[in-house]
Formats: structure tokens, C-alpha cells, sequence
């Protein structure tokens, strides 16, 4: 046993199991420091006490201080009289030395600036130094190997006190410095005399550098290492086997105190960040160790807290002494150093014994390793393990297979889903351009009367016929008994010019062999061409032709029945005419008739001006009421061709209520509505606009105004071309069940007729306001497109003559919004709804985009600016532009955010530039061609429409 200043050394080699491997809390020291001359000059009070060897205690009667505990309890508290070298007995050495047993150790010294760290840790690393040596000198059968350093952390940058560069250093005499630096040039300091040496040399370091250096010193870390080897020495035939090496730090931390105390600006804030980086890392670290060692813990966070990683809740036996000053003047931060302490005693640490093995031990140990291994190879695990392991995966193999095919399945439903749908659409356009084909000169000339045993579509071909059959089955329900209209034979086949009998007689004489509900079909597929020519009657006189083909036309029904029979329901008069004793033979003279009608009729169009491509092109606008006679005519059309005309007719109560109707009209017609205003937004040209003089100048401009550029906005051109075929065909669908009766009116009395059509002119205005705060509300519900809402609104301000087209978009949006709203849909019909839906809501948004693009091309910067000011948008807020487009058209109450909108649409689609002389120019101050009864009746008639 050695003595150390007369203290007795413990055999430490009996400690050896201490701290191995089992958890052990870090012991956690309060010294507190005696009054200093200067502050018992000062007069200062002392606050602290240290009630007992474990307690401190806060005497403040003046100050009250609520919420703080009064006293706090450790491993051991030191009185201000308390020496240094009993906190090194008491406290410290059991950690500091087990160094020697190949345990980790570290004593940190925590406080404030002048607390006493330094002066406490001087003493400690004496006192630890001395009793290494002392145990070394002990125990001779060990060779020891200590290594030293010394390192110095300031503004987290790390150097090394000594290394010969350093400032303390060269500040040394010559002489001194020449002897330093020959043992520092000494790789590693095998021999214990050095230790003594070199300590007393960093003694000598930091006195200078307390001179020189003291403020910079104060606010640095410093840790002092020291690491000792051992190894048995061979010569005493003691175990060979053993090496420890373990490594006891000595940390001076910097003054605890927070930077915005001490230091403010400049290079002392800079400092004072950067002490604080490495204390506020270390309480961090220590508070959460504190909590377990849950989760990851930010070590690496300063350089400290990375370099005393091993110390902190890991492989160290580790000792905190917190210094306290018992001024009044330093309560806060005495407390923040208890809290620390307080902290820091829940940190648990882990201590190993850290055994070096020998070359000789390391290669023993590997080939026990090594046949381990091998005896293991050879007796492997029972086989069944792999069989079951096997049959395991063979088993998910063959449940994922089977999902793959469960997969596969509903991939190929969706699939045929989407054909049918595309094939619905892409139909439709097939039959579409299928009737305006029909219709063409030269598709007629290629045929004879003689050839064509079917009165319509046989000269399209079998696609043709396959779509009118499909619509036909699609629409439902000309015939139950199977038997099909005049395009099929009686056995049910399709006979065409292309692929029926190539003698035209045959294909008649299946025609006049037919049966009674045969003949009957003749005349629905005359009805129906009858009933595109009657809606377009207008378009006749204005080529030269006679309405009487259609009185003609009509005049044959009537002739094969009776007059009454004609004027009801079709499905009950039609077989009644029949049945009331018509011929074959007259129905064959009817029959060839009406064709050489219809052929003269076809053949009279000019190339664009189809019937049919009037109804084709016409998007949506169209009958609400049909007249009398359209109804006569309607009721003898197959569905097909109902529904095929009523694509582009929003229904009226008659259509609706109509018995036959298909479950799919609605929802198809819909689509259209909503394929026109949503998903392309003003889609209302139509080719054939030779409707009006001024037309070809409207041409122009339409091929003048096709497009905005890469942006594809609806052109203006387009947009009012629309508009007038709307009114058009308005004008069109109403007059005609009211001639007789305008004629008789207009003998009488030839008034304005926007004054009948719309009362006195003084309630225009009044009308014209709430029509447009209606239609607004509708293109918001109706999910319109903001450029055709901007053209309108901005185009249709309450002339007189604009109530012509309120009333069409009215009526337009008004039939939308009911469909949307009709709650009565099948399943499929709602998907049909939905997709509509969603058709109109992706075109909206395509929209907005579009718009967001333009902001750039149209504003400039300031421009941009001022705009997101206007609309209450933080000019510096993201996406700006899109919060923009968002707004525009939102608030359909406000008048004043609406004329908002529209000028910035208008703004960045060019209208502005358009201005608005192609309103004109359109001729849409329009009125129906002649100064006549009809435009009188026409108006008179939009009446019944509100
Ligand atoms: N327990 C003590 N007994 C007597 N004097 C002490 C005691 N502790 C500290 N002192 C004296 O108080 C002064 C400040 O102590 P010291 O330099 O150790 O403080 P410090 O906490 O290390 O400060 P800094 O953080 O600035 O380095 C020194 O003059 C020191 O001698």
C-alpha cells in the first residue's frame, strides 16, 4: 500500500469488478466558493448554505422566490472552508482512479465565471496525478505507459496546449522551451518522471497564460488527458493476457454564464455563441440523458460534447464538481448551475474495463472463434426448418399469384370500360359526321332512287347503319317484336348499296313485303328527315326552295290516314293509318314520293348547308317548346333520331315528360352541354355560317381570330359565331308553331318586337339586371368557362338587343343546372353526371392555369403588383398568380368583384384588344332576316321562355 500525502491508497486492483459493465449515475459535486477579500470589502451577502454533506440551501428572507426550490440535495456538497483536496477524497478520487483498472473516467468542472473551476480542478489533477504515480510505483509487476495531453477548445475550434506552436508556449523562457519541446519530440512519454514534468510545465503554461491570457483562458474549455497502459510484465509470470488501457479527463469548462450577460457584439458575441454552442450541446446531452437514452442524442452537435462522448452516458466512470459563488449578485446563474447539477445526477453511464488484448491472447481467441464456426457448419440445423421455410413462400407465392390475376381481371374490366365509353363518344362523332355526309351532293349522286331501298342512311354504309342501330337500341323501343326499321330486311339483316342485294328492286320489294309495322317505319325515318328540313325551313327560302316540300311531306302522312290520326301521339296514330285500310301498293307510291322528295331536297343543299349539320354543329341551344306541328313530326321519329336531334336541344317539359324516353337521353345530352361549356368552353361555331349577309366578313375574322397563340383561348370570333347560330336557331325552332298566328297579328298591327317580346322598353333594364345576376349565379353552378363568362358579360351590358342572347344562355345554363341537380339518375347515369362534372371542373382548372400563364405575358412587374394589392394578395406571398386566377368569378353576389374579373380575363386573353366592334360585326344586334312577323312572333315567343 502507497501513501499520498499521508492518505492511505486504496488497493485498487480490489475494485477491479467496480464500474464493469453495470450502470452507475454520474456523481454529481457541489463546491461552493468562500467570499472573496473583494466581496466581503463589498459586503456582499452570502445566499448559500450547505445545511448538511449532502444539501445546499437558499437563505434569501428578503427575496421571495416562488416556484424555486430553497435547497437542493447530491452526492455531496463542500462548504466555502472546505479544501480542495477533501473534495479530491471525498468525492473525486474513486472515479479518478480507476483509471488504473482500465475504467474510463472524467471530472468536469461546472459554474460561473470565477466560481472556483479552475482553481478546484488544479487540485483534483495534482491530487489524481500524484496517486497514479504512487499506484504505479506499487505495482511493479505491471508496466505502465501514460500518455498526456492537453487540449484547448475556444470558439469550437480545438488546439492542442502542447504543441510547440502554441502561444503559452513560446511565451516560456528559452531555456524552458527548449526542454518542452525535447520531451514533447519524444513520440510517445513512456516513463512516469515525464508526467511529473510535463505538469509542471502546464503549470507554468497556464500561469503565463493567466497573465497574459486570462480572459481568453476564462472563456475556453480546456481538458487535460490522461491515458495509461498497463500490461503484466512477462518477467513475473503474471497473466500475460491482460492489457487495460483506459483514459481519466480533467475538464476546466468555460464560465456558465450566458452570453447576453457577458457579452454583446462583435467578436465577445461571436465568442460567447460559440462557448454557449459547446455548454448548451453539453445540457442538451445531459438532459437528455437524464430522461433515458431514448432516441438519438446530438453529441456531435459541439466539439465538446463529440470529444467527451465516451464520458457522457457511455463508457465512463464520470464526475461533475458544479462551483457555486454564495454572492446574492450571482443567484440566478448559482441556480442555473444547480439545475445543471440537478440535470446531470439522472444521467446514467455504462463503465467497461477496457481490455487490450495481446498479439498472442488475439490470435488464441480468433482460432477458438474460427472452430466454433466450423463445428457449426458441420452439424447444420434440422432440414425441416428449410422444408417448412419453403412450403411457406411457395404459399405466399401462389396467394400473390392469385391477387395478380384478381388483379389482371379488374384491369381488363376497367379496360373494356373505357373502350365502351370511348367508343360512345367516338360513335357519336361517327354518327355526327355519318349525317352530315348523308347529306352531301356527292355521297347523293353516287346513288339513284332506284338504288336506295331505305329512304335515309343506307348510303353510309354498314357503319352507319350499325350506329343508327345502335342508337336505336340504345335509345330503346321502336318495336318489341324484333322487327326493325326500314334499314333492315325482314330477317333482320342490314341491306346497303355497299353490301345489300345489288338489285335495287330486291332491296324495295323487302320493303314492300314487309309488314304492316314496316311500313309503318317508312314513315317514322321520312318524319324524322322531315324534321330536320322543317327546323331548317328557313335555311330553304334563303336557297330558293319551297316550304312546301314539308306540307308536302306532310301532306302524304295525312293522305295515308286520317287527318285526325296524324295530329296525335304517334305511336298510336301511326299503325292506325295503316290499319285504316292503306295499301301496300299506296304505301310504295307514298314511299317513292317522299324519297324523290327527300332526293330533291338533299340534293338542292349546298355542300356545308346540311339540315343535319345544322343540328350536328349546334351545341346546345334549341327548342324548349315545341310547336304543334315539330311535335307531330317528333312523335313519329324513331328515338334514335330524337335523341340524335335532341343532342343538341335542351329538353322541354314535353321532352322530359315524353314516355319513350331513354334513361341515357338526359345524361347524353348532358355530356354535350357539358363536353361544350366545360371541358371546351365556347365551342359554338358552325361551318355552315352563311346565314346572314355580312357573313364572309365574319369569316374572316373567325380564320383571323382562331387562336391566342400557344394558349388556345376561344377566340371572340368563335365565340360570337356561336352565339348568333344560338340565336339563330332560337329563332328557328320557336317561330314555326305560331306563323298562323303572327300572320293574322301582324295584319293587324306590326310593333316593335322587342317590345312585345320583352314589355315595355322601360323594364329592360330592370329585366336585363336580374337576368345577368342570374346568369352569373349559373356559370358559377354550371362550372362555365371564365373567358366565355368575361366575353358575355362584357359583350351583353343591356342593350335592348342583347336580351336575345340573355335569354339563350339563360335558358341554356338554367337546363344545365336542372340536369345537374336531377336526383333521379341510375348508377350509370350518375357516373355519367360525375364524369361531366369532373370534365367541366379539369377544363376549369386547364383554364385557370392558362390564365396564371398569361399574368406574365400581359402585366408587367409594377403592373403585377399593383393588381395583387387590389385584390388583397401579399405581393410577396407564393403563388400569387394562382391566388389570383382563384378569385377571379368567385363572388357571384358582388357586381363590383365580377367587373373586377372580367377586366383582368378580358386583360389577359386580349379582349381588350379586340374591343368590341366584332360585336357588330357578328351582327349581333341581331334580328331575324326580314322586317317580319316571324321576327315579331320569334320574340313574342322568348315570352314563354322566362
Ligand atoms: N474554494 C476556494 N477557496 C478559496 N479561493 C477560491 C476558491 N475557489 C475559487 N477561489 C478563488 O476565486 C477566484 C476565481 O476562481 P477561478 O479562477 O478558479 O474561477 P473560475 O470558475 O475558474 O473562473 P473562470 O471561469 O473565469 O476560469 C480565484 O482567485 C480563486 O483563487
Amino acid at each position: 500500500m502507497g501513501t499520498i500525502g499521508g492518505e492511505e491508497l486504496v488497493d485498487w486492483d480490489k475494485r477491479q469488478g467496480i464500474g464493469n459493465g453495470t450502470e452507475e449515475k454520474i456523481l454529481v459535486f457541489v463546491r461552493l466558493r468562500p467570499l472573496s477579500e473583494k466581496e466581503i470589502v463589498r459586503n456582499e451577502a452570502a445566499d448559500w448554505e450547505c445545511i448538511n454533506a449532502t444539501t445546499i440551501l437558499y437563505r434569501n428572507s428578503l427575496k421571495e422566490r416562488s416556484g424555486l426550490p430553497p435547497a437542493y440535495t447530491f452526492d455531496r456538497v463542500f462548504r466555502g472552508d472546505c479544501s480542495t483536496r477533501e473534495v479530491y477524497l471525498e468525492g473525486i478520487k474513486d472515479v479518478a482512479l480507476s483509471t488504473v483498472t482500465g475504467i474510463n473516467s472524467t471530472i468536469f468542472a461546472y459554474g460561473q465565471t470565477s466560481s472556483g473551476k479552475t482553481y478546484t480542478m488544479n487540485g483534483i489533477t495534482q491530487y489524481t496525478v500524484a496517486d497514479i504515480y504512487s499506484y504505479t510505483q506499487k505495482h511493479e509487476e505491471r508496466a505502465f505507459v501514460l500518455k498526456f495531453s492537453a487540449i484547448e477548445i475556444y470558439n469550437e475550434v480545438v488546439r492542442d496546449l502542447l504543441s510547440t506552436d502554441n502561444t503559452p508556449l513560446r511565451l516560456l523562457e528559452d531555456a524552458e522551451r527548449e526542454t518542452v519541446i525535447e520531451k514533447l519530440n519524444e513520440e510517445t512519454l513512456r516513463d512516469w518522471s515525464h508526467l511529473k514534468e510535463l505538469l509542471s510545465i502546464c503549470e507554468a503554461k497556464r500561469q503565463i497564460g493567466e497573465t497574459s491570457l486570462n480572459e481568453t483562458s476564462s472563456r475556453s474549455h480546456q481538458i487535460l488527458r490522461l491515458t495509461i497502459e498497463s500490461s503484466a510484465r512477462e518477467s513475473l509470470g503474471k497473466d500475460k493476457s491482460t492489457n487495460l488501457a483506459a483514459t481519466v479527463n480533467f475538464v476546466d469548462l468555460a464560465g456558465s454564464e450566458r452570453a447576453s450577460q457577458a457579452l454583446s457584439a462583435g467578436q465577445r458575441l461571436k465568442e460567447g455563441c460559440h462557448i454557449n454552442r459547446s455548454l448548451l450541446t453539453l445540457g442538451t446531452v445531459i438532459r437528455k440523458l437524464s430522461k433515458g437514452r431514448h432516441g438519438h442524442v446530438n453529441y456531435r452537435d459541439s466539439k465538446l460534447t463529440r470529444i467527451l462522448q465516451p464520458a457522457l452516458g457511455g463508457n465512463a466512470r464520470t464526475a461533475i464538481i458544479c462551483t457555486l459563488s454564495p454572492t446574492r449578485s450571482h443567484d440566478e446563474q448559482s441556480r442555473n448551475t444547480l439545475l445543471f447539477a440537478s440535470c446531470a445526477k439522472e444521467v446514467t453511464t455504462n463503465a467497461q474495463v477496457n481490455v487490450v488484448l495481446s498479439d498472442k491472447a488475439l490470435v488464441k481467441h480468433l482460432q477458438k472463434e474460427v472452430a466454433r464456426l466450423e463445428s457449426e457448419l458441420r452439424t447444420p440445423g434440422p432440414a425441416c426448418d428449410h422444408i417448412a421455410l419453403l412450403r411457406k413462400k411457395d404459399m405466399q407465392i401462389e396467394k400473390l399469384e392469385k391477387e395478380v390475376r384478381v388483379l389482371t381481371k379488374q384491369r381488363e374490366l376497367a379496360q373494356s370500360r373505357v373502350e365502351d365509353l370511348l367508343q360512345v363518344v367516338g360513335n357519336d362523332k361517327t354518327l355526327w359526321e355519318m349525317d352530315t355526309i348523308t347529306c352531301r351532293p356527292e355521297w347523293k349522286e353516287e346513288k339513284t332512287y332506284k338504288d336506295e331501298c331505305s329512304v335515309t342512311s343506307m348510303s353510309c354504309g354498314t357503319d352507319c347503319a350499325t350506329n343508327l342501330n345502335r342508337i336505336r337500341s340504345y335509345n330503346g323501343d321502336i318495336r318489341s317484336d324484333g322487327t326493325s326499321d326500314v334499314l333492315l330486311s325482314e330477317d333482320g339483316e342490314y341491306h346497303s348499296s355497299s353490301d345489300g342485294p345489288s338489285d335495287p328492286s330486291q332491296g324495295r320489294a323487302e320493303l314492300l313485303v314487309g309488314t304492316v309495322k314496316d311500313s309503318d317505319d317508312i314513315f317514322k325515318e321520312v318524319r324524322c328527315i322531315e324534321m330536320d328540313q322543317y327546323g331548317h325551313d328557313k335555311t330553304y327560302e334563303s336557297f330558293g326552295l319551297s316550304n312546301n316540300k314539308n306540307e308536302e311531306i306532310m301532306s302524304m302522312l295525312l293522305e295515308s290516314g286520317n287527318r285526325e290520326a296524324a295530329d296525335q301521339e304517334p305511336l298510336s296514330a301511326l299503325p292506325s293509318v295503316v290499319e285504316n285500310g292503306s295499301s301496300d301498293g299506296t304505301l310504295e307510291q307514298k314511299f317513292e314520293k317522299v324519297q324523290r322528295t327527300i332526293s330533291s331536297l338533299d340534293s338542292s343543299y349546298p355542300d356545308e348547308l346540311s339540315p343535319r349539320a345544322s343540328f350536328i354543329n349546334m351545341p346546345s341551344s334549341g327548342t324548349l317548346k315545341l310547336t304543334r306541328s315539330q311535335r307531330k313530326l317528333m312523335s313519329g321519329l324513331s328515338h334514335s333520331e330524337m335523341a340524335d336531334k335532341s343532342e343538341s336541344t335542351p329538353p322541354s317539359g314535353l321532352e322530359k315528360s315524353f314516355p319513350g324516353r331513354p334513361e341515357g337521353f338526359q345524361t347524353k345530352h348532358l355530356e354535350l352541354l357539358t363536353f361544350i361549356y366545360g371541358a371546351h368552353g365556347v365551342r359554338l361555331s358552325r361551318n355552315d355560317s352563311q346565314f346572314s349577309s355580312g357573313r364572309s366578313s365574319i369569316e374572316e375574322v373567325k380564320a383571323q381570330n382562331i387562336t391566342h397563340g400557344e394558349e388556345n383561348i376561344p377566340t371572340l370570333g368563335s365565340f360570337l359565331a356561336g352565339l348568333q347560330d344560338m340565336a339563330e336557331l332560337q329563332y328557328e325552332n320557336q317561330f314555326h308553331d305560331q306563323v298562323q298566328e303572327i300572320e293574322l297579328k301582324s295584319r293587324e298591327n306590326v310593333k316593335d318586337p322587342m317590345h312585345d317580346s320583352l314589355g315595355a322598353p322601360s323594364d329592360w333594364p330592370l329585366k336585363f339586371e336580374r337576368l345577368q345576376r342570374s346568369i352569373i349565379e349559373l356559370w358559377n353552378t354550371c362550372i362555365v368557362p371564365l373567358v366565355h363568362r368575361t366575353y358575355f358579360f362584357l359583350l351583353f351590358k343591356g342593350d335592348s338587343i342583347d336580351s336575345i342572347y340573355m335569354e339563350v344562355e339563360h335558358r341554356r345554363l338554367s337546363f344545365l343546372k336542372e340536369t345537374f341537380s336531377m336526383g333521379n339518375l341510375t348508377a350509370q347515369d350518375g357516373h355519367t353526371l360525375t364524369l361531366a362534372l369532373s370534365n367541366s371542373t379539369k377544363a376549369l382548372r386547364r383554364e385557370r392555369e392558362m390564365l396564371r400563364r398569361l399574368m406574365y405575358k400581359r402585366y408587367t412587374r409594377h403592373e403585377r403588383c399593383r393588381i395583387y394589392q387590389k385584390w388583397g394578395i401579399k405581393t410577396n406571398s407564393k403563388q400569387r398568380r394562382l391566388q389570383l386566377v382563384h378569385r377571379l368569378w368567385s363572388d357571384t353576389k358582388d357586381m363590383d368583384h365580377i367587373r373586377k374579373s372580367a377586366a383582368v380575363v378580358a386583360k389577359l386573353i386580349g379582349f381588350s384588344e379586340q374591343g368590341q366592334g366584332l360585336k357588330e360585326m357578328f351582327g349581333l344586334t341581331y334580328i331575324p332576316p326580314g322586317t317580319s312577323p316571324r321576327s315579331f312572333s320569334w320574340k313574342k315567343s322568348m315570352k314563354s321562355l322566362l
